[in-house]
């Protein structure tokens, strides 16, 4: 049932991205203004040296300090704490993580939103592995490693759900704070243990095919490291 009081938290973590943000934004405010819905963005800054912060503030003067919440760090602290920090100040009793680079494109947000109400899902998950989801941008290496770490997560622990490391996602608010207070993976595993915990959970969780465009500039950091943390963090979680 849709409530009159409903309201979305958008946690943003950023770096690096004055210019992306406002564009993002706009179409954020756009997409819950049309729909009459209440909402802020969370935006957790890690001191990104291209100034991503004054464009953050000028944001705050356009759309009010109630609907634009900046919330930085001293340095740059990594993605998964940057949910956990931004977490703290989200007001909404709904969560939407997203990317802030148009990997996720705010125009899906109204399909979660819809579809999240119809089933009273506790989680929406964006996919990039069903029928009419799709990745753009990456090179065959890129592609072959995602493929692989779903595939992994797949035969191993059974997920239940197409995409475990894909991160545009719409929480429940209770959900998310849950998941976030019993994961312990910082790197990109987090995103895949929050989907197997959610499982452990009996959570109710539906999904929405995204297509995923890679960011027009800057490289990915994701390295050897990364692939071995991965795969332990997936064994590790075979006992939980
Ligand atoms: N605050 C903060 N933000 C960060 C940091 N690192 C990245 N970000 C922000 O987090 C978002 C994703 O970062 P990208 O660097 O663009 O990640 P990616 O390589 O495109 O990876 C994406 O796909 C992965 C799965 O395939 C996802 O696991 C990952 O979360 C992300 O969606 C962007 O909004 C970026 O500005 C950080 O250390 N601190
Ligand atoms: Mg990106």
């Amino acid at each position: 049932m849709a409530a009159q009081t409903d309201k979305y938290s958008i946690l943003l973590p950023t770096y690096n991205e004055r210019k992306n943000l406002p564009i993002i934004t706009y179409l954020i405010a756009k997409t819950f203004d049309q729909q009459k819905l209440n909402w802020e963005i969370v935006i957790v800054d890690d001191a990104s040296p291209d100034g991503t912060q004054d464009v953050a503030r000028e944001l705050q003067k356009i759309y009010g300090e109630d609907h634009i919440l900046l919330k930085p760090r001293t340095g740059k602290l990594g993605l998964g704490t940057a949910y956990v920090h931004g977490l703290k100040f989200c007001t909404g009793n709904f969560v939407v993580i997203m990317d802030a680079d148009f990997s996720h494109h705010p125009k899906y947000l109204p399909e979660f939103i819809k579809l999240q109400r119809e089933q009273n899902l506790d989680i929406v998950l964006g996919t990039r592995y069903a029928k009419n989801g799709g990745v753009y941008g990456w090179d065959l290496k890129r592609k072959f490693i995602s493929r692989g770490a779903n595939l992994f997560a797949k035969v191993v622990l059974a997920p239940g759900v197409s995409d475990v490391t894909g991160s545009f996602r719409l929480y429940k608010k209770e959900v998310i704070d849950t998941l976030m207070s019993e994961v312990k993976s910082k790197g990109y595993q987090f995103q895949m243990e929050i989907m197997v915990r959610a499982r452990a959970h009996g959570y109710k969780i539906g999904e929405v095919p995204i297509a995923f465009v890679d960011r027009l500039y800057g490289e990915s950091k994701l390295g050897m490291d990364d692939i071995l943390g991965y795969v332990k963090g997936v064994l590790s979680l075979l006992f939980i």
